[in-house]
């Protein structure tokens, strides 16, 4: 089977990539697969940077290339909120139940026609000598009240998703794969780089 290295920490990205790569006949490797720890200082002020920056430093390190992800939770009654800080959105160590403790409560008594928002992906692939290309995808949905389901990761129990009438981590990683915003970036890779993911 082909290897593919997904420069992440995050356990729940690998399992949506496993989702989508799996298929097409890639084995999937994450930077917990590898001896060395890697931990990229995330200090741009956009999806593009910060996965641009991820994917470049790793490609280095390794001297393979290597596709990372910038993705994040853009609420829009609280002006973009979440968005680049969605991994540590409660401060500290990163906790998705606190980060989603902080959504509901910051969102209480705001109506559901309000409450709309969105997944945000940036994809970078980064390859020692090359040029770095970015790819994004994104998915449209609503903050729920309360947590729904079991599946996925971070923000997924609270993101309602209209067209499937369901939670995110209502989703087999089969069903997200087809419209989150990491599918759709990876679609968008996969359209503008057949030669990568064949
Ligand atoms: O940087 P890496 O190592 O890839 O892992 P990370 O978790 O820090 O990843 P980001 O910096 O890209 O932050 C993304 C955060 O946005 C949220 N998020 C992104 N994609 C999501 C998804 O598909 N479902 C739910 N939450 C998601 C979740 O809280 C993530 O921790
Ligand atoms: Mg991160």
């Amino acid at each position: 089977m082909k290897q593919i290295i997904i420069a992440t920490n995050n356990k729940g990205k690998a399992k949506d990539f496993e989702a989508l790569l799996n298929p097409l006949g890639y084995e999937v490797l994450t930077l917990q697969d590898i001896e060395e720890e890697i931990d990229v200082e995330e200090t741009g002020t956009t999806f593009e940077e910060n996965a641009i920056l991820k994917a470049e430093e790793t490609a280095k390190i390794l001297n393979k290339p290597v596709i990372s992800d910038d993705s994040g939770l853009e609420i829009d009654a609280l002006n973009g909120e979440p968005g680049i800080y969605s991994a540590r959105y409660a401060g500290g160590e990163k906790s998705d139940s606190a980060n989603i403790d902080k959504v509901l409560s910051k969102l209480e008594g705001v109506p559901e026609e309000q409450r709309t928002a969105r997944f945000r992906c940036v994809l970078a692939i980064a390859a020692p000598g090359e040029q770095t290309e970015t790819f994004s995808g994104s998915c449209e949905g609503r903050i729920l009240n309360g947590r729904r389901g079991e599946h996925g990761f971070g923000y997924d129990p609270i993101f309602y998703v209209p067209e499937l009438d369901k939670a995110m981590a209502e989703l087999a990683p089969e069903q997200k794969a087809k419209i989150s915003h990491r599918g759709n970036a990876l679609r968008e890779l996969k359209a503008a780089m057949p030669s990568w993911l064949s």
